[in-house]
């Protein structure tokens, strides 16, 4: 039997990354995947080669008009489109088709948190996209909706979730992520020309308004125990891809600040993720080592002399960010192997 993927938002980065994991996976070379509808909006008509000429094997598919008669009749519809746009076309497609959302629309629990970030009507909650955290995958087995988390969410909650989990750190959180353009999409915007983002950084959504916030809390509060304060700042760097979150929290009453301690700790919690990567003792994290894997690169650490512990996670906000997550996802949905067609080696230099 083959199981049929469409794509939705083909020519964004998001559709463009999962294009290029799916070209790699050992289901579309053997012909038990088959890549059906690629779909855009504006650029619907246009050869995906046009813009996106790095899939080169798909080069010369037509993109497709975005609705639910184009993208019914697949078993699996991957969703690469702006928030609220996931939901009216999700709405839409019969139950059992495999829905996975890389937008925000399915998210968040609470409809105060989505109406305060995002506006407007919440149009539910699915099983979340990040199996690595503890009690998510179960519900990812078989599932037929599934909301792929923020990028920055799957970077600072991998970073900051077993020091919290273990009752290390009292769950008052200070994030601050760096991240590459590729992660504001692809959209014409005045303030991303290249000539504005090139050697230059900059915080933005500061003060607790970038709407990862309560997707954050949201995903912390399950391991807490009680109210979790979250203080996150994204960055904008100068690069195209990769999310470097630092997350910053007090150690909690009683725990002594011993690294070894720590990190066995951390070492315990990923010891079978196939994605995350506890470094060595004094490696730190870097995009660089990332890139276009679906590989999360972790390190945790003590500031003593401030009582607080540092964690660390990098990964490629396409790939784990996103795609490869989607990817995951999917595959976890379907029954299949959890890491087929995702690259665990990065790209360097
Ligand atoms: N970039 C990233 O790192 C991450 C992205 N995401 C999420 O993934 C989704 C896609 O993001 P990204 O790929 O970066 O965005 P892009 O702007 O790069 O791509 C958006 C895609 O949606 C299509 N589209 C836009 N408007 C409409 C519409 N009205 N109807 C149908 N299709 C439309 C675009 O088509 P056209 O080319 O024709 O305009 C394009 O294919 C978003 O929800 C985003 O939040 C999630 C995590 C990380
Ligand atoms: C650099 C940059 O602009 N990043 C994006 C985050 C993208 C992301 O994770 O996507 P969702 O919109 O699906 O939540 C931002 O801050 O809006």
């Amino acid at each position: 039997m083959t199981t049929k993927v469409a794509v939705a938002g083909a020519s964004g980065y998001a559709g463009g990354e999962i294009l290029r994991l799916l070209l790699g996976h050992p289901g579309v070379q053997d012909g038990s995947i088959e890549i059906g509808a690629l779909t855009a909006g504006g650029n619907a008509g246009a050869a995906l080669g046009s813009l996106q000429p790095h899939l080169t094997p798909l080069a010369g598919r037509m993109l497709e008009d975005t609705n639910p008669e184009v993208l019914g009749g697949h078993d699996v519809v991957f969703l690469a489109l702006p928030h609220g746009k996931s939901a009216e076309i999700a709405g839409r497609l019969a139950e059992s088709v495999t829905i996975i959302d890389c937008g925000a629309d399915f998210r968040l629990g609470e409809a105060a948190e989505w109406d305060r970030y995002y506006g407007g009507h919440h149009a539910g909650t699915w099983p979340y996209g990040l199996p690595e955290l503890p009690g998510n995958r179960e519900a990812l087995h078989g599932a037929k909706r599934i909301a792929v988390p923020g990028c920055y969410p799957s970077s600072a909650n991998l970073a900051i979730t077993p020091a919290v989990a273990a009752g290390l750190v009292r769950p008052e959180v200070t994030v601050v992520a760096v991240s590459g353009s590729s992660g504001a999409g692809r959209s014409l915007r005045t303030d991303l020309l290249g000539s504005e983002i090139i050697g230059s950084a900059r915080a933005y959504g500061v003060g607790g308004a970038h709407r990862h916030t309560p997707e954050i809390i949201q995903n912390l509060s399950r391991f807490a125990g009680g109210e979790v304060s979250v203080s996150f700042t994204p960055v904008l760097a100068p690069m195209a891809r990769g999310i470097l979150a630092t997350c910053v929290a007090p150690l909690a009453p009683g725990v002594t600040p011993d690294e070894d301690a720590i990190r066995a700790v951390y070492a315990a919690a990923y010891a079978d993720e196939p994605f995350v990567h506890v470094l060595p003792q004094g490696q730190l994290p870097q995009t660089s080592s990332v890139i276009g894997s679906n590989t999360v690169h972790v390190q945790v650490t003590v500031d003593e002399r401030a009582g607080r512990l540092v964690a660390l996670a990098a990964l490629d906000n396409l790939t784990k960010g996103t795609a490869g997550g989607a990817v995951q996802s999917m595959n976890l949905a379907l029954g299949l192997p959890e890491t087929q067609g995702l690259p665990i080696a990065g790209v360097a230099p």
